[in-house]
């Protein structure tokens, strides 16, 4: 599309919008969402088909060292099978919303089960390395897991789908997102850090302390610009596949719905691949998570949601959905002002 062209379609759905029975901004953020709707599918009539979510599950060298979270690493396996048994919140409310989910094995410690329509078994490897000894991945798999995401969302695409979320499980995964964090927006590490799945304030200060000596050890902030290079020495599996995946998805012209602070921080790096991305990105929720704040500040970003949550797996997202579709629906289905024969405002 070119900039005329988007112009005229950005005019033609805010006149849609303004036109439908109710003072002119009454739907306030709805009414944003349905015209970045119309401009990512480029109509004026947009439509939400076949909601899904993808699940990058994966573990991190890190946490198995104790110093970062408080969690054993086991729990990233045994969550996976939770996904797979639907025990997890994330099984709820993509059953209470009816949202298609997968879950995909993009690197777990150890083998979780054998593969299903709605389990896919894409390891890169069984953890990563630990950062503090030495990179976390070779690049040459940090491009592997980018290409396995992208093809996992072209999938998604093929089966009509236009609305994507993308969740993660990681024990560890919060240090991978604030050393990536800090690397990209140059904010300190301790900005960037927060307590995860729960660390206490002891725990919290060595965690900062160790992901200093990181960035240290790596020269992080000289990486700012360099993707790649960021997934390979502080990455994850996970967050490798969910950086092609959002690629795929802005790509595919689908809705991308943002999580919370591992799968935002896997939307920097994204970024700085394809500048474009964040025109296909709705934010779900600021999470709980110190730095999800900042970190959407620097994209300019404003969720729909502020519920503290801090779980990740794709939860915002799925919550956040149903109003992206409530959004789109207004704009399909409401009468306007002309054919519900309404009076419309004397300054109009
Ligand atoms: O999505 C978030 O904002 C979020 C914030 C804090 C924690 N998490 C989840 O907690 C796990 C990582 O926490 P940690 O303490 O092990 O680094 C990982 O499985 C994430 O899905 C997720
Ligand atoms: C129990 C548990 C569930 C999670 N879901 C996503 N991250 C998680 C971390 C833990 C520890």
């Amino acid at each position: 599309m070119n900039m005329n062209t988007i112009h005229s379609l950005q005019q033609q759905l805010q006149q849609l919008i303004d036109e439908k029975t109710k003072p002119v901004g009454a739907l306030g953020v709805l009414e944003q969402i349905a015209l970045q709707a119309g401009l990512i599918q480029h109509t004026t009539k947009p439509a939400i088909i076949k909601p899904h979510i993808l699940v990058f599950a994966a573990d991190h060298g890190i946490a198995r060292t104790g110093l970062v979270n408080p969690y054993p690493p086991d729990v990233t396996a045994q969550m996976a099978l939770n996904f797979i048994n639907g025990g997890a919140a994330i099984n709820v409310f993509c059953r209470q919303h009816q949202i298609a989910l997968q879950v995909i094995d993009a690197g777990v410690q150890s083998d979780v089960a054998a593969e299903t329509a709605t389990f896919i078994v894409a390891k890169m490897g069984y953890g990563t390395a630990s950062y503090l000894e030495t990179e976390a991945m070779p690049e040459a798999t940090a491009l592997a897991a980018i290409a396995k995401g992208r093809e996992l969302v072209k999938q998604v695409a093929g089966t009509g789908c236009n609305c994507i979320g993308f969740g993660e499980m990681g024990i560890g995964n919060t240090s991978s997102a604030s050393l990536i964090m800090s690397a990209v927006t140059g904010e300190s590490i301790a900005a960037c850090t927060g307590r995860g799945t729960g660390v206490n304030d002891a725990q919290l200060s060595i965690k900062i302390k160790t992901l200093e000596q990181v960035a240290e050890k790596h020269q992080l902030a000289t990486f700012a610009h360099n993707p790649v290079a960021l997934l390979s020495k502080v990455g994850g599996y996970e967050i490798a596949m969910m950086v092609g995946a959002y690629l795929e998805a802005a790509a595919q012209k689908m809705i991308v719905v943002v999580d919370g602070f591992i799968a935002t921080a896997a939307l920097l790096l994204a970024k700085g691949l394809q500048p474009d991305v964040q025109a296909s990105c709705v934010f779900a929720h600021t999470s709980g998570e110190q730095g999800h704040e900042k970190m959407l500040h620097w994209l300019n970003a404003k969720p729909l949601l502020q519920l503290g949550m801090r779980l990740g797996e794709g939860t915002g997202a799925a919550l956040a959905i149903p109003l992206i579709q409530s959004a789109v629906l207004f704009l399909q289905e409401m009468a306007s002002f002309a054919s519900a024969g309404v009076s419309e405002a004397h300054n109009a």
